[in-house]
């Protein structure tokens, strides 16, 4: 998962003097599932064809016609052969756990420039860690603002293909795990013997699913679960005193011991339930199936059965069945390993006296799921005790 990391204005200034966020449109990715504050003809989850019938004037599908090149990414595709071979490439190739740890060390390079990010700052909006939500920040139009937008887009995502094309003269086996998704999806097109033949704009259409959607949903968990944290300080005291505890033995925060914070899990887990980045219809705050539904208590899932893998129908933030999400592992390692860092290296507080309680938790219109008004924090860098 890439990280670029934006700089943001004055450390100590106000939120309130800063100026208004940009207007934030629903995700490109995940806008498919804008499908179920719609009248959905077809009962289920899984359905996702019946949009295509839908006049192609709503944002969303247009979007989807035009930066997703006419619905040839994974998430927008109708379920059918190209699905399913979008899906098998996704899973086996792209998303297979092999894949997942062969990219653990980019993922570590790239996460730890969050300490030296943070400290240049002095203070930050979560969302800057992933800018990819900004991508379209100023398209409040049409098809014609669609359209040149897509234009961009398309020819940075052509210079992309071509880079890995160029310094790829000589095509390696795509089971080579130092290669990146956009190899893997080249070598594929190239060498790949599918049903479908992959064309370029697929190719395109995945990479944005894969960034788009990828950074999306991680920074809405990251920012969401450091918000519950700073509103309730004993959660946050007991998850950064356990992050600690891990890893001031080296100094240094690992995907490797990334198993041993067990709190921190129960944390995210609380978070995903109380605020799925893709909110969908799920009974997250039914009393029917959870106690004080709408409090924020990560204890709930000790000792309970329930996970989030798309089995305990009353907790699905990554959906459930066919169209389950590919990229689970990717997000929850990303998840995890940036809190981990957040608060492994800092102390949090919030600015200019404001009182945790006093903190804004409303969440944004639409199907994104994220907060309505960005998280501001003060950073306050934590000093390990020398490792020897
Ligand atoms: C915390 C992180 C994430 C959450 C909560 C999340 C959640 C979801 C949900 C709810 C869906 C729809 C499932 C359904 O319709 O049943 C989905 C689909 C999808 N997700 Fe994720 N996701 C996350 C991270 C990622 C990452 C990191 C990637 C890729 C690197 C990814 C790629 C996709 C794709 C390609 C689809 C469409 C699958 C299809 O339609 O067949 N997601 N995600």
């Amino acid at each position: 998962m890439v990280f670029k990391l934006r700089m943001r204005s004055n450390i100590n200034e106000s939120p309130k003097s800063l100026p208004p966020a940009p207007w934030k449109l629903p995700i490109l990715g995940h806008l498919h599932l804008l499908m179920f504050s719609l009248p959905c003809p077809l009962d289920g989850i899984s359905q996702k064809a019946w949009f295509l019938d839908a006049p192609t004037t709503w944002p969303f599908l247009l979007v989807a016609e035009i930066i997703l090149y006419n619905f040839s990414d994974i998430g927008f595709a109708p379920y059918g052969g190209h699905w399913r071979q979008l899906r098998k490439v996704c899973t086996l190739e792209l998303l297979s756990t092999k894949r997942e740890q062969s990219f653990r060390s980019i993922r570590e390079e790239q996460i730890s420039s969050l300490k030296e990010f943070v400290e240049a700052l002095g203070s930050f909006s979560i969302i800057d860690l992933f800018p990819s939500i900004k991508l379209l920040p100023v398209i409040s139009g049409r098809r014609a603002k669609f359209e040149t937008f897509h234009h961009d887009l398309d020819a940075m995502l052509q210079s992309i293909i071509e880079e890995h094309r160029s310094s790829k003269a000589n095509p390696k086996d795509s089971n080579d795990v130092t290669d990146d998704l956009v190899d893997v999806l080249l070598n594929l097109q190239d060498h790949g013997g599918l049903e479908f033949p992959l064309t370029t704009d697929s190719i395109k259409a995945a990479i944005l699913d894969m960034f788009i959607v990828g950074t999306e949903t991680s920074s809405a968990a990251v920012e969401w679960a450091m918000s519950e944290m700073i509103k309730n300080p004993r959660i946050l005291e007991k998850a950064k005193a356990e992050v600690r505890q891990v890893y001031d033995r080296t100094g240094d925060v690992n995907e490797s011991d990334l198993h041993k914070l067990k709190y921190l899990k129960l944390v995210i887990k609380e978070t995903l339930r109380l605020h799925p980045p893709l909110p969908l219809l799920l009974p997250r705050e039914d009393s029917n199936y959870w106690n004080e539904a709408e409090s924020f208590n990560p204890e709930r899932f000790i000792n309970s059965s329930v996970d989030y893998k798309g089995t305990n129908f009353e907790f699905i933030p990554f959906g459930a069945g066919r169209r389950r999400c590919p990229g689970m592992s990717y997000g929850m390692a990303a998840v995890e390993l940036s809190l981990a860092q957040l608060l492994y290296h800092f102390d949090w507080k919030l600015p200019n006296r404001m009182k945790n309680e006093d903190l804004d938790m409303t969440e944004a219109f639409g199907a994104s799921g994220r907060r309505k008004r960005d998280l501001y924090l003060i950073p306050i860098p934590y000093h390990p005790p020398c490792v020897g």
